[in-house]
């Protein structure tokens, strides 16, 4: 990013002579210089010299240039009316964006108009709808650290949804970031020192170190708790205090506030920028949910797609969002990403849903509902940053308004968190009464111009209006009054935009226009007047206009701090609508695919009869599995062919835990569930090119990852492990592993491999066991079944799978020879060490394929301690000749191959 750009060089050497309005812009792009300055002038925004060459490029307008005598500069504008897209190009390019708009009436000052930067504009911290692409949260993040401890803060400016936790471990940090996927991060001044922001934050995230000043602990602590009270009692450590007040800090600077030196801070504590609507800072602990890391959330398609074949477009998200408003959507994603660790809130979320799943009645009622909600968190946002206009109090009471509807529906409910819903959903009366007296049911965007409140409100207004109405009246009879008495029948009363009402008379009758008529203006064929009584009128209508649209104006506001100061209560009930939104969804989709009641808390994963929530949506006909550990069985090795299902049902047995904990059904017919601390996956990845490192380099951090930070509850899927090198360091790493996980860790683990030498593991660990998928062969084609079953698998069809996917028929056959002869071959070798130790068998696999064929528990001759001699092989080789089949060409080829090799 190339963000500070900084005052202009060619202003900066003529500083002291520029235009006034010139120098007002170098001063603001001295101040802001971590930004692109807009600065307003009339209708456009105007950016200077290498910004406007940076704007015109990226926003592709044109690059003019202005004049003046201290020289010439180039310059480029875009429209204010439409200045969203172009601001959206300037961040999607790495810009801040700071706008200065003209905080002067034009028309009321001489000289030139002031200007101030009214919010600086930066991903993180949007809260302009048409920026902020989706309903889901977007976060700003801050990290600290002193030697000890990492602090993170993470706020969302456009909802007030404030978080704040702490690690000892920057790698807890990245996992909490990889949850919250901030846009943007600021970073205090111990960051660089201790660890990789960059790493942490990852590379969609726009990372600036941000002023040291903010992180220090007085500081920062002063700033929370000027919002929040005492900054101790809220937080768990320094670090965190740190963190939550740099971002504060950061947070109001964006919105016009500024930077903050010490004595700043009193005045921004009070004054502009501040987020008077930020009520909660919830500080958790990162062990109190289920711990999904960004490779977990990615790699089980929580939120993004990973580009994998099949099941197109759809993520768990979206397979379970039959949420009816933005609130209920962004709760989704909370509970999604951060599961419950708690049994006893499962169960309650779990009793909320199962409630409603059995009663299609209040599920449809509430969901109608929920669909009339707006989104009640961006409206106080916005009604606190006192940037909310009239439509947007509607809104707000029109949600007010299905309040108690919503809690008539759940009037009976019998589940606690119903119950409890129904008795705290707060309908804010007043306030919607308050709204809905004053402000018009259909208010314009404007706020300034009237029709904004409603008659009958405010007397004064009622009078303003009254007198501006009668004396409109008064010139509308005006045509007739005058007609009647000069007699002139063509006479107009109309109204001029500059010169205002005029009476029109053609000059065929001149002659009849009385004394009183003062001539305003000569047309062609007419003349225009007006009388002084006429023109009287016309100010004192002018005038009541111009104090109806202030008083409406005041009234407005008025009305919208009201709503402000209840904020807190606000936001209360969108959480609580949220809460209930999410339920009804988990009720809905539970009902319409199927779900179950999962229990959980216990130390055995049993589910008959599961599915994968995203895959089945898919698949015509998708095939349910079973998935049993028992406190003392908990490693599967599964194996089976390529496509056969093994990732599918991994993701399928972690993604059921998700759900669960989460508060929601199940894709099974039953499933008792252990409550799981954290998931681990560790499943195929691509090339980090850009951060140098290997597929196998990859693979083996996450490994390690996994082996340092799983416990007994975790969950650990592994798919693959050891691919990314040779067959054998692989197989050695993969057992390794295993007996690791299996001795020292006593994880849930799932372990899908081609390496079936590993499904001896079984034998030798108590707490292994196999599983295989099964597949047939219907006239020389592969049929995969889907089907999971105990055991081992007998073979891979690698090859087969190649075939379908289009593979040369050359090169499929070739393959077919080569692996007849492979297997011939290592069939012999094999026997001697399978069930050895992996590690020091020495002997030559070459693939993955064909170690697929390996150690299959059901092969007699795999625990065969038999020598690979020659004569063996020969044997063999002979013994497998299928000569009822063979042409006699290739009988002879075959003789012929034999006898070299016996000669050799
Ligand atoms: N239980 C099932 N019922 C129906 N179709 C399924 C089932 N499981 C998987 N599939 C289908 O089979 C495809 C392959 O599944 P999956 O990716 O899980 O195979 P795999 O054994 O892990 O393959 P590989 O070893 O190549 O990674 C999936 O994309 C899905 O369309």
């Amino acid at each position: 990013m190339d963000a500070a750009l900084g005052p202009p060089e060619k202003m900066a050497e003529n500083a002291d002579e520029l235009t006034p309005m010139m120098s007002q812009y170098f001063e603001l792009c001295e101040r802001y210089d971590d930004s692109l300055v807009l600065f307003q002038v009339g209708d456009f925004y105007e950016a200077f010299e290498a910004a406007a060459e940076k704007v015109a490029r990226l926003c592709e307008i044109t690059l003019t240039k202005r004049e003046d005598s201290t020289g010439q500069y180039a310059m480029a504008g875009i429209p204010i009316d439409n200045a969203e897209s172009y601001v959206e190009t300037l961040l999607d390019a790495g810009y801040r964006v700071a706008v200065a708009d003209q905080v002067e009436d034009p028309d009321e000052v001489s000289g030139v108009v002031e200007r101030a930067v009214t919010r600086i504009i930066t991903p993180g911290t949007l809260t302009e709808d048409a920026l902020l692409r989706s309903p889901d949260n977007n976060y700003v993040a801050a990290l600290t650290t002193d030697s000890r401890r990492f602090g993170l803060a993470l706020l969302d400016v456009s909802t007030g949804d404030f978080y704040a936790t702490s690690a000892n471990d920057v790698d807890a940090i990245a996992d909490e970031v990889g949850r919250f996927a901030p846009a943007e991060a600021i970073v205090g001044p111990n960051v660089a020192g201790a660890t990789d922001a960059d790493d942490v934050f990852g590379p969609a995230c726009m990372v600036t170190p941000y002023d040291e000043h903010v992180f220090e602990r007085d500081v920062a602590g002063e700033r929370v708790g000027s919002y929040f009270g005492d900054p101790d009692s809220l937080l768990a450590d320094d670090v965190e205090v740190r963190a939550c007040g740099a971002l504060l800090e950061y947070a109001e600077y964006t919105r016009g506030g500024q930077s903050g030196t010490a004595d700043e801070i009193a005045e921004t504590a009070t004054g502009h920028g501040r987020l008077d609507y930020l009520n909660h800072l919830t500080r958790y602990d990162p062990r109190e949910y289920m711990l999904l890391d960004a490779v977990a959330l990615d790699s089980l398609e929580l939120f993004e797609r990973r580009s994998v074949r099949g099941h197109e477009g759809r993520t768990l998200v979206d397979t379970l969002d039959e949420t009816a408003c933005a609130l209920g959507r962004r709760q989704l994603n909370d509970w999604i990403r951060r599961p419950l660790l708690d049994e006893e809130r499962i169960e309650g979320r779990h009793a909320a849903v199962e409630e409603l799943v059995g009663d299609v009645q209040t599920r449809e009622r509430l969901r109608d509902l929920l669909t009339d909600v707006y989104d009640l968190e961006r409206l106080i946002s916005r009604v606190s940053r006192g940037r909310a206009n009239a439509r947007d109090l509607r809104s707000l009471a029109a949600t007010l308004g299905v309040v108690p509807e919503v809690k008539a529906a759940i009037a009976d409910a019998e589940s606690d968190l119903l119950a409890d819903l129904h008795e705290t959903l707060d309908p804010l009366t007043a306030v919607r009464e308050e709204i809905e007296h004053a402000i018009r049911e259909d208010p314009p965007q404007e706020v300034t111009e009237g029709n904004v409140v409603k008659p009958g409100y405010d007397e004064t207004l009622d009078d303003l209006r009254e007198t501006e109405r009668s004396g409109k009246q008064w010139i509308a009879d005006l045509q007739a009054d005058e007609r009647e008495r000069t007699g002139i029948e063509s006479l107009k009363v109309d109204h001029h935009a500059v010169h205002g009402y005029y009476i029109e008379v053609t000059d065929a009758n001149a002659d009849l226009v009385p004394e009183d008529y003062q001539r305003r203006q000569t047309l062609k064929n007419a003349e225009r007047y007006v009388t002084p009584e006429l023109k009287d009128r016309e100010d004192e209508i002018f005038r009541a206009e111009q104090r109806a649209d202030d008083r409406e104006y005041e009234l407005f506001r008025q009305v919208r701090d009201d709503v402000a100061a209840e904020s807190e209560r606000v936001q209360a009930l969108a959480d609580r609508l949220a809460t209930l939104d999410v339920l009804v969804a988990f009720g809905e989709v539970a009902a319409n695919h199927d779900y179950c009641r999962p229990s959980v808390g216990g130390e055995a994963i049993d589910v008959e009869g599961g599915r994968h929530p995203v895959v089945e949506r898919a698949e015509d006909s998708f095939v349910p599995n079973d998935a049993r550990f028992t406190p003392d069985q908990r490693f599967a090795v599964i194996t089976g062919p390529n496509m056969s299902g093994k990732s599918t049902y991994m993701r399928q047995v972690a993604l059921t835990c998700v759900l669960a904990q989460a508060g929601s059904f199940v894709p099974a017919r039953s499933a008792a569930l252990p409550v799981v601390d954290r998931v681990f996956t560790r499943v195929g990845a691509s090339d980090d090119i850009a951060g140098g490192r290997s597929t196998f380099m990859i693979e083996m951090t996450e490994l390690a990852d996994i082996l340092s930070g799983a416990t007994e509850d975790s969950l650990i899927l592994l798919d693959e492990v050891g691919r990314g090198t040779s067959t054998a360091d692989g197989l050695a790493i993969a057992r390794a592993v295993t007996e690791h996980v299996h001795d020292e860790i006593g994880a849930y683990t799932l372990f899908a491999t081609h390496h079936h030498e590993l499904t001896a593991a079984a034998d030798d660990l108590t707490g292994v066991f196999t599983l295989h998928f099964e597949t047939r062969q219907v006239d020389g084609e592969v049929v995969f079944e889907h089907r999971v079953a105990p055991g081992a698998a007998a073979a891979s069809y690698g090859v087969e799978v190649a075939k379908m996917a289009g593979i040369p028929d050359a090169v499929v056959d070739r393959s077919r020879t080569l692996l007849d002869d492979e297997r011939a071959a290592d069939s012999v070798s094999d026997a001697a060490t399978v069930g050895g130790d992996p590690a020091t068998n020495g002997h030559g696999v070459t693939s993955d394929q064909e170690s697929a064929d390996y150690g299959a528990k059901d092969e007699p001759d795999d625990q065969s301690p038999a020598a690979p001699t020659d004569d063996a092989r020969l044997s063999k080789e002979l013994r497998d000749l299928d000569v009822a089949t063979m042409t006699p060409l290739e009988a002879m080829n075959a003789l012929a191959e034999l006898k070299e090799r016996v000669d050799d």
